[in-house]
């Protein structure tokens, strides 16, 4: 499979290029591990915030985090520009030499779990921002950063093992005045060298000590016409998001082309006996969009929380892809792997003690691709009223080519037009391989 940003990534930024193919890093404090202990990330996260490790001591600890209030900047112009280098991070996760690791991550084909996966990156985007913000004088930081958007995941063409080591790295790529986009890459070890598995983009925010308001990031310096192409990336990627909200179907009509596509498909469904809109017939090899739904509900209990104590969107994202793989499996009746990521908005944040409402279909078929939209809702326990907190839009491929799904109402149809749209979306088609073994 061609991807796009791996071949992108590949040599753009210098602190990278050596260090992407395993090299020695001269700046060890760079380099993370994923377990916990003294270099494991989530440790340095809970350091640089001050969260607490037990739920019985998250009020104190969010107590004291209103005292770094004064530390925050009145503008982004009282903050010294960083380098790209500056938030450079590498995590390991060393699945080939440390076995006792593959439990978590090992999936009943003994391949790697791809949701665990999306909640690494999650913590290591978080992690990265703050590198990018780090105040010199002080440990801890007075930003809480949240994960806005998870604007792309590429898979690249390599198969993820369960007993070779893989490795993480990422920095800021661009910055706004609250907001940041950071770029990360994987990597795992094949014949001794560390190859590119998987590209992500996402966007996180700067918010107040106490996660209530915004704060301002430190800029970025841009050092080389690469990285002043990285940051030009990130324009692009702004506007684009910009212009595909403001095309969104739920503000404006889909074009005539589309509108010629859903009207062809309802013509196909009519039943040529009676020719009423009341009996509808699907034709051959196709399946109702309704009858793919799978859905799903999670109690959001305190373990599954953040370092602001509000539910882990890495959490959020591994059990919306798992619901998802399991619609694409049940669609297409044979493995599906994943290919792209797009677009998850976080919306709102999620409450520990939630009730999390995941429902899932998949909403447009081509050749061997599903592409599945998770819609995401809480209630509290309180409160029955759901509130979106999330939609999600995977691509999978399955081994088998798929049969095709028809919306029968005006809401499924705009569903269907949406799901084509994040299609078309990815970066090229990519051929079946039989080591793309990337699932739940
Ligand atoms: C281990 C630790 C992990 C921790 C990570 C998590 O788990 S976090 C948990 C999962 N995530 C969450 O719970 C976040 C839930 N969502 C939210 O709280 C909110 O939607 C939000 C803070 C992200 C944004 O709120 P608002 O839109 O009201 O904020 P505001 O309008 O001030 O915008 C702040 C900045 O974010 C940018 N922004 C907002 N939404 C965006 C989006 N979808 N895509 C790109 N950028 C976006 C704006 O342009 C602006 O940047 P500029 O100022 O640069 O122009």
């Amino acid at each position: 499979m061609f991807c796009r940003l791996c071949t992108l990534s590949k040599g753009l930024l210098a602190p990278s290029r050596g260090l992407a193919q395993g090299s020695q890093n001269p700046e060890k404090q760079r380099v993370f591990h994923i377990h916990e202990g003294k270099h494991g990330f989530r440790d340095k996260l809970r350091e640089i915030v001050g969260a607490s490790t037990n739920w019985r001591d998250h009020v104190k600890a969010m107590e004291e985090r209103k005292l770094l209030h004064s530390f925050l900047a009145a503008s982004q112009k009282g903050l010294p520009p960083r380098r790209m280098k500056d938030s450079y991070i590498e995590v390991l996760l060393p699945l080939g030499s440390q076995p006792e690791l593959r439990e978590k991550y090992l999936t009943v084909q003994n391949t790697v779990r791809f949701g665990r996966i999306l909640e690494d990156l999650d913590s290591l985007g978080v992690l990265i921002c703050y590198m990018h913000n780090k105040i010199h004088s002080a440990k801890m930081s007075p930003l809480s950063i949240v994960t806005a958007l998870v604007d792309r995941i590429d898979m690249c063409k390599k198969s993820l093992s369960p007993e070779q080591d893989i490795k993480f790295s990422g920095h800021v790529s661009w910055v706004g005045k609250t907001s940041m986009e950071v770029k990360m890459h994987m990597f795992q070890l094949h014949d001794n060298e560390f190859s590119p598995v998987l590209d992500a983009t996402f966007v996180m925010v700067a918010r107040d000590s106490e996660n209530k308001g915004p704060a301002f990031v430190n800029p970025l310096t841009l050092e080389s016409p690469e990285e002043e192409e990285i940051f030009r990336q990130g324009e692009l990627n702004k506007g684009t998001r910009v212009a595909f909200s403001f095309m969104s179907l739920l503000k404006m009509a889909p074009t005539a082309e589309e509108r010629t596509a859903i009207h062809e498909m309802f013509l196909n469904t009519l039943d040529p006996k009676t020719v009423s809109f009341r009996s509808r017939v699907l034709p051959p090899n196709a399946v109702w969009m309704e009858n793919s739904k799978l859905k799903s509900l999670d109690i959001c209990h305190p373990q599954e929380r953040n370092i602001f104590n509000r539910i882990f969107g890495g959490f959020l994202m591994r059990k919306a892809y798992e619901l998802g793989w399991a619609t694409a499996c049940n669609f297409g009746g044979s493995r599906p792997f994943i290919v792209a990521v797009d677009d998850i908005m976080f919306q709102k944040p999620v409450e520990v003690g939630s009730l999390l409402f995941l429902s899932s279909q998949v909403c447009f078929t081509q050749g061997n691709y599903i592409q599945v939209r998770v819609h995401s809702e809480v209630a509290s326990l309180q409160d029955k009223e759901h509130m979106t907190t999330n939609v999600f839009h995977f691509t999978f491929m399955s081994e088998k080519e798929v049969p095709l799904v028809f919306p029968r109402t005006y809401g499924e149809s705009m569903l269907y037009l949406d799901g084509q749209r994040h299609f078309s979306s990815m970066s090229a088609p990519v051929t079946l391989k039989k080591d793309h073994l990337i699932e739940p």
